[in-house]
């Protein structure tokens, strides 16, 4: 089988959960070559942003220009993109390059607050790169200010009322995430050829960092693998069962004072965990 190759174009996060090192995570935890195009150095934590610093837009192209044109690509993952200069690079680049499924997470504001989008960015992210996108997934305060309404949606049924108006921006599809809300389960709207809700029980945790970042590059990575033409509900429920579980393995990590991050390998290391308890009991044992 072929391995996809998948780009992540987004911000960092020297903590580890979010942002790019969370995409590539990710994207290994779906068994794909993760590739990166950084937009923005942040510095942060599991306790909130500093500070920033965004790259020059011709840089940030020329990084995806130089993944295109020696690799094959197989789906992108867009995050932070800062500032609208860098919003318009990245779609001149996906519009010279891209012939693949294109996710996009519309970075706005973490968890913590601060801002990681100019506030100037927010029609360039609206009119250049969310109509070309495969699937668009923002959460409740992004579609608030994607849709220019006065206050955030804050129920299930203005979820289901509103995310018409988001699919009318142009991309495909739109993922409504429901993580703000409270209650018993964490619901998603996906709405595009056909409208289906995902819902999870809501984990019991503080380590929600990089719950976003997780979610659209693991749909990123999965797309490609679902044979023939990407098929973008199956890939969303996959991908949501996936954060759902490393959202439940969370507290096994120890990372930080603040929001932790998802344990994106909980799979994989309780497997080989298992695998060298082994060894050693024979290893003790001649
Ligand atoms: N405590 C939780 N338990 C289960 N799923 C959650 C929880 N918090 C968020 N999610 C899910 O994580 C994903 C990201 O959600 P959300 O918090 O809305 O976005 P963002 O991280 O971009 O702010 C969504 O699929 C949401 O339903
Ligand atoms: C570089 C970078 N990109 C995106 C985010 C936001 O991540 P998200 O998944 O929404 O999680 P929180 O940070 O809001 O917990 C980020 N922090 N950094």
């Amino acid at each position: 089988m072929v391995i996809p190759n998948v780009l992540s174009i987004a911000g960092t996060d020297p903590s580890g959960g979010a942002g790019i090192q969370a995409d590539l995570k990710a994207f290994s935890a779906h068994r794909t070559f993760g590739m990166s195009a950084i937009t923005a150095v942040v510095a942060q934590n599991t306790r909130g942003v500093r500070s920033f610093v965004s790259l020059d837009a011709a840089f940030v192209y020329d990084q995806i220009a130089a993944v295109f044109e020696d690799i094959r690509v197989d789906a992108v993952k867009i995050g932070m993109v800062a500032n609208s200069e860098i919003a318009l690079a990245i779609a001149k680049a996906l519009d010279r390059y891209a012939s693949c499924p294109v996710v996009l997470d519309p970075v706005m504001v973490a968890k913590s607050g601060h801002h990681l989008l100019d506030e100037s960015a927010v029609a360039a992210l609206r009119d250049e790169l969310i109509p070309r996108s495969t699937v668009v997934t923002p959460n409740l305060p992004e579609a608030r200010v994607l849709l220019g309404l006065e206050r955030d949606i804050d129920s299930l049924e203005e979820m289901r009322e509103r995310v018409a108006a988001l699919r009318a921006l142009g991309p495909q599809w739109v993922l409504l995430k429901g993580g703000h809300l409270t209650g018993e389960t964490s619901l998603d709207i996906l709405h595009g050829e056909r409208t289906l809700e995902f819902a999870a029980p809501r984990v019991t945790t503080t380590n929600t960092h990089g719950t976003g970042c997780t979610l659209s590059a693991s749909i990123a990575a999965l797309l490609p693998q679902t044979g023939g033409t990407p098929d973008v509900v199956r890939s969303v429920q996959s991908a949501k069962d996936y954060l759902t579980e490393a959202l439940r393995h969370a507290d096994e990590l120890t990372v930080g004072g603040g929001h932790g991050p998802v344990h994106h390998f909980y799979a994989m290391w309780n497997a080989s965990t298992q695998i060298a308890a082994s060894h050693v009991s024979v290893g003790a044992a001649s």
